[in-house]
């Protein structure tokens, strides 16, 4: 593993970089606080704002090992560019959303368990929950299967969310993959998911939820996404 290294980017880059590492390292450790990781099983990037660069973690180290100091910087192609270890092995599906999908900032993975339960059974979690039309929009979709390691996995995340208002996708037989405007948004969109998959599994027990009308999903999702909070 050789990286190019960090000379010949501007302070500004460079301070952007420092920013990002003790961003993305902290909210790593959102992942085990919230339940949706067990041992190295998940991963958050943030692009940077200066430069075509992003901030993952490195492969097969413990939440509780992460440090600021350890996170890698990759180039939007997925080359390790700053670094001692290697970069996550989703940095590949990580950095094709980043190439394909402009106003992605944050990327997250998990194997999150109700989420990932869905995703096995390749099924949508439907649009039924008014939590749901706020956060997602619409159904929580499924992706293609996908080999880990090259673009596939970003292929089927970019394919399938470019068609959805929804920041996350249950790519089939694997997990969730979230996006948002940054690391930040795509933890959040990543807790949700998991929420709400829990929530709805649990209604199924007890008979067919019922869905919102397409109406109320869009006043619903309109209002979150343009009023709420600010
Ligand atoms: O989906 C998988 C493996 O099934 C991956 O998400 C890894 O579990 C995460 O590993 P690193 O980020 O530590 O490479």
């Amino acid at each position: 593993m050789s990286a190019a290294g960090l000379d010949g980017h501007g302070p500004e880059v460079l301070a952007e970089i420092a920013e990002v590492r003790e961003t993305v390292a902290r909210l790593h450790a959102e992942l085990p606080r919230w339940e949706l990781v067990v041992w190295t099983a998940g991963n958050v990037s943030q692009r940077l704002r200066t430069a075509d660069l992003f901030v993952i973690k490195p492969s097969g180290v413990t939440y509780d090992e992460l440090t600021p100091e350890s996170m890698v910087v990759c180039d939007l192609d997925g080359n390790l560019v700053d670094g001692t270890r290697s970069p996550s092995s989703d940095t590949a599906a990580h950095a094709y959303v980043y190439r394909h999908m402009a106003h992605v900032g944050g990327v997250v993975h998990t194997h999150s368990t109700y989420a990932t339960a869905w995703a096995a059974r390749a099924e949508p979690v439907p649009c039924v929950l008014t939590m749901m039309a706020d956060e997602f929009g619409g159904d929580i979709p499924v992706g293609p299967f996908a080999l880990i390691g090259d673009d596939s996995i970003g292929q089927g995340i970019v394919e399938t969310l470019s068609t959805s208002r929804s920041p996350a996708v249950l790519m089939r037989n694997h997990g969730p993959f979230t996006i948002g405007k940054d690391a930040k948004a795509a933890v959040k969109a990543a807790v949700m998911v998991e929420e709400v998959a829990r929530t709805v599994h649990i209604s199924r027990q007890l008979g067919e939820p019922t869905r919102i009308s397409q109406e109320h999903v869009d006043s619903l999702y309109d209002r979150y996404q343009n009023v709420y909070g600010r």
